[in-house]
């Protein structure tokens, strides 16, 4: 099964217009590795910006709302998102499962919300290091992708990203064994709810602490179709060797 690549960067809270110039770079990038499917999560303020800048790399969003509009201080519909120039969208990152308390149903309904309104999803899961020490990353990882899993879910418009947690900006990774190993786990996963030719289709990602120097031998593993970037993603200097990597 060959599935397209796919690297997208997700530069967190972190861009000013001062940055622009890096996405547009990047953009460029992109143009020059068509075999690889590119993208930036931008923070909202940059969406629009970034989407209007020439460029082969999508932009797209770090989050959504569940619901279509209403009483929601501070947060943004997948509509509104989309008028702004995202194409896509993040969810269920540990940032915000950690530290903004999204549920497995929160992250389920809000990849259900974003792909009605015609975005393209980047599911996360992984597990913290605790979980990995103890023996259950395989059990714990699969419960979360099954539990936050969208109805419908369907390779044309989902992606899945596994970031283990102690992985995240922290340089570490895991031995390319676990990694694949992992990345196989959740593919069979995959296969029990939404069927093997679906699961086969799915571009399952891999993110934390990747960059220039691993990007190549991670991407190269049989089931990562690519990366989820933050820290690498920030310049089109550090980002183009993990692009690269990919193509
Ligand atoms: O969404 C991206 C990941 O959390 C990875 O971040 P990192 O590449 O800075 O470790």
């Amino acid at each position: 099964m060959s599935r397209r690549k796919l690297v997208v960067g997700n530069w967190k809270m972190n861009g000013m217009r001062a940055h622009l110039d890096e996405v547009e770079a990047i953009g460029k990038l992109a143009a020059q590795h068509p075999a690889v499917e590119v993208g930036l999560c931008l923070p909202a303020t940059l969406i629009m910006a970034g989407s209007q800048l020439k460029g082969a790399a999508f932009i797209g969003a770090q989050n959504c709302h569940m619901e279509l509009s209403g009483a929601y201080t501070g947060s943004l519909s997948a509509e509104m998102l989309i008028e702004a120039g995202a194409t896509w969208v993040i969810t269920g990152h540990s940032e915000r499962r950690e530290t903004r308390g999204e549920t497995n149903a929160d992250v389920a309904a809000k990849s259900v919300a974003a792909h009605a309104a015609g975005m393209k999803v980047i599911l996360c899961v992984g597990e913290t290091l605790a979980v990995r020490d103890a023996g259950d990353a395989d059990e714990v990882v699969t419960a979360q992708l099954l539990a936050s899993l969208p109805e419908g879910a369907s390779a044309d418009w989902l992606a899945v990203a596994y970031e283990p947690i102690w992985a995240i900006g922290t340089g570490r990774i895991p031995t390319l064994e676990a990694i694949q190993s992992m990345h196989a786990t959740l593919r069979a996963a995959l296969a029990s709810r939404i069927g093997q030719e679906q699961a086969d289709a799915m571009r399952i990602l891999y993110g934390g602490s990747m960059n220039g120097d691993n990007a190549a031998e991670i991407i190269a593993l049989p089931d990562v179709d690519g990366g989820l970037v933050g820290g690498a993603s920030l310049s089109a200097a550090k980002f183009e060797p993990v692009i690269a990597a990919a193509d």
